[in-house]
């Protein structure tokens, strides 16, 4: 069964699949890295800066002090993360990559359920891993992991695991949409294409971001482009800040590894309390 409208960025995630081909066409590296930075600050970032108006309206932050404990918890959480990541950065990565499959589910959960939601998530986060494990291995590498290769043997499992439970979900669920079906697919050519970062950006920045972008700020009532940018502005903004201010601790890094820990170190830390706002939110929506 089809709902009468699609999902958002519906339209938008094909686009962002055609701009990753063109990106990962460019010679080099370099330019892979430079769109993955920008496309993250520009288009990736924004979705979680909605925690704060998200949070204003579901928890009782009323007064100044408690809306910088709010703030103080959000960032003392993504602290921790952190510290995880510098004294056990394998068990740490492989923590994240199954958060992030959780987290991916909300794109789809709402019609194939939370399980179906999950599979999608190991889905999209396996598929690079197995069909590009020589170009992930050294991006793992670069995130402080020393065994990549376990990850690696254990991605084929969990892309069968994922699979079978997001058909589950499509089987089960007749609210599925196209997208909760065509994406997945459309990931498999991707993932198969592309370089893995590129592969990431289409999915990240183009299709998880703005259909959670778009959802939130439905619920939010922020209805036009103008209120949706004064909303995430502010703490984009200050996200920018703490990034610029970790770049002294990565000094000595090679330019890639930098950017690379900045940016996946960096989500891995703020997708835990982002997950944490989004499940106190979800209970009393
Ligand atoms: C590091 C890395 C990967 C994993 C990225 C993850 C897991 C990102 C999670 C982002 C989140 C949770 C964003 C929240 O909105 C890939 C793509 C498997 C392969 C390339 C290197
Ligand atoms: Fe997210």
């Amino acid at each position: 069964m089809q709902n009468m409208k699609h999902p958002p960025a519906f339209w938008l995630f094909p686009i962002g699949l055609v701009f990753a081909v063109a990106v990962s066409l460019l010679p080099g590296q370099w330019p892979l890295y430079v769109v993955l930075g920008v496309a993250t600050a520009l288009l990736g970032l924004p979705h979680g800066s909605l925690d704060t108006a998200v949070a204003k309206r579901y928890l009782p932050l009323g007064n100044p002090l408690r809306l910088g404990g709010f703030f103080a918890a959000y960032l003392a959480l993504s602290a921790a993360v952190i510290a995880v990541w510098w004294q056990v950065p394998d068990i740490a990565l492989a923590v994240f990559l199954v958060y992030s499959a959780v987290h991916f589910g909300d794109d789809v959960a709402a019609r194939i359920g939370r399980v179906g939601g999950t599979g999608y998530g190991l889905w999209i986060i396996s598929l690079p891993v197995v069909f590009q494990a020589d170009v992930v291995v050294p991006l793992f590498e670069m995130l402080g992991s020393t065994r990549p290769e376990l990850i690696v043997r254990a991605a084929p499992w969990s892309l069968a695991l994922g699979g079978a439970l997001l058909l589950m979900g499509l089987l089960s669920h007749q609210s599925r949409e196209v997208s909760d079906w065509r994406d997945p697919l459309l990931l498999v050519v991707a993932a198969w294409l592309l370089h893995p970062l590129a592969y990431f950006i289409a999915y990240w920045c183009f299709l998880h971001s703005p259909r959670h972008l778009m959802l939130a700020a439905q619920d939010l009532g922020l209805n036009s482009w103008g209120e949706k940018l004064r909303a995430v502005a502010p703490t984009t903004l200050a996200t920018y800040a703490l990034a610029i201010a970790a770049i002294p601790f990565l000094i000595g890094l090679p330019a890639d590894a930098m950017l690379m820990r900045l940016i996946f170190v960096g989500l891995a830390a703020l997708t835990v309390p982002h997950m944490v706002v989004e499940f106190i939110a979800e209970a009393r929506r």
